[in-house]
């Protein structure tokens, strides 16, 4: 990802202060910067938020595989300066995440939601972070949470689906850039909903849309429906 942002800033003429590749201090980085933007590791993570805080300069935060821990972790430093987190910037996911909370919501329990996602060999978490807002975002349509439905035992479990839940499928596989599709399905019918990125190029636009909209807020937690207004 550090490429890819590095090429859509140039196509923006806007200037790359340095990146963690490039084995600049975080703090000195933050310093320099109007908005980090951290696509790295769930371990590089509290430093780049101790810099952005130290630096009090705003942050997007990319990455993916982060626990409660992490998310504490955010909140502490959302008082302090103003973080956005996206576990996809892409336009096109902001969109359908929106769209599935929607539609799950319309269609009650009888309709199963499942959530089925294609990556590069090289993704180390799974399921992705965008196959986990998206089963979020149904579960919310549904005024229930996400522990409470979300299912990641099924290779150990010889029963019938439970009404209510959602599963998850991993592929892991070349060079594909991301592929989501959320299915709902009932008796006799299905809806399928996907989104395919061609490429990462998607997700640096997105990440530099936001940071130039997060560059002047106040201390707080945003995310890309705010960036979109949706
Ligand atoms: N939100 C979104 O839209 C998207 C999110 N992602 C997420 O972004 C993250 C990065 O993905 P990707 O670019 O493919 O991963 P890569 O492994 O290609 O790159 C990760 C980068 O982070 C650096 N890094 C890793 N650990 C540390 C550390 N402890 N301290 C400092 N730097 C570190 C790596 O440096 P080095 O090589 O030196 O180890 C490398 O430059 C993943 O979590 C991925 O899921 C990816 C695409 C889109
Ligand atoms: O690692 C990736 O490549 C991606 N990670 C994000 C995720 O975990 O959802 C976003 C996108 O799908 C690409």
């Amino acid at each position: 990802m550090g490429q890819a942002i590095a090429h859509a800033l140039a196509d923006q003429n806007l200037v790359l202060a340095g990146g963690s590749d490039a084995g600049d201090d975080p703090l000195e980085l933050a310093k320099k910067s109007d908005v980090l933007v951290d696509f790295s590791a769930p371990v590089a993570l509290g430093g780049n938020l101790d810099a952005a805080v130290a630096a009090k300069t705003p942050i997007v935060i990319g990455t993916t595989g982060l626990t409660e821990e992490h998310q504490s972790m955010i909140d502490e430093a959302a008082q302090s300066i103003a973080v956005l987190q996206a576990a996809n910037t892409s336009l096109g996911v902001t969109l359908l995440t929106a769209l599935v909370e929607q539609a799950a919501a319309r269609l009650d329990e009888d309709w199963d939601v499942e959530i089925l996602e294609l990556h590069h060999r090289h993704k180390v978490d799974a399921p992705s972070g965008t196959a986990l807002a998206l089963a979020a975002a149904a579960a919310r349509g549904r005024a229930r949470s996400l522990p409470e439905v979300s299912r990641f035992d099924r290779f150990e479990n010889d029963s019938p689906r439970d009404r209510g839940s959602i599963g998850f499928a991993s592929l892991r596989g070349g060079s594909a850039a991301g592929d989501h599709t959320v299915l709902l399905a009932t008796e006799g019918e299905r809806i399928e909903i996907t989104h395919r990125a061609e490429s990462r190029d998607i997700f640096a636009r997105g990440a530099i849309k936001a940071a130039l909209w997060l560059v002047r807020l106040s201390p707080g937690r945003y995310t890309m429906n705010d960036v979109l207004g949706l």
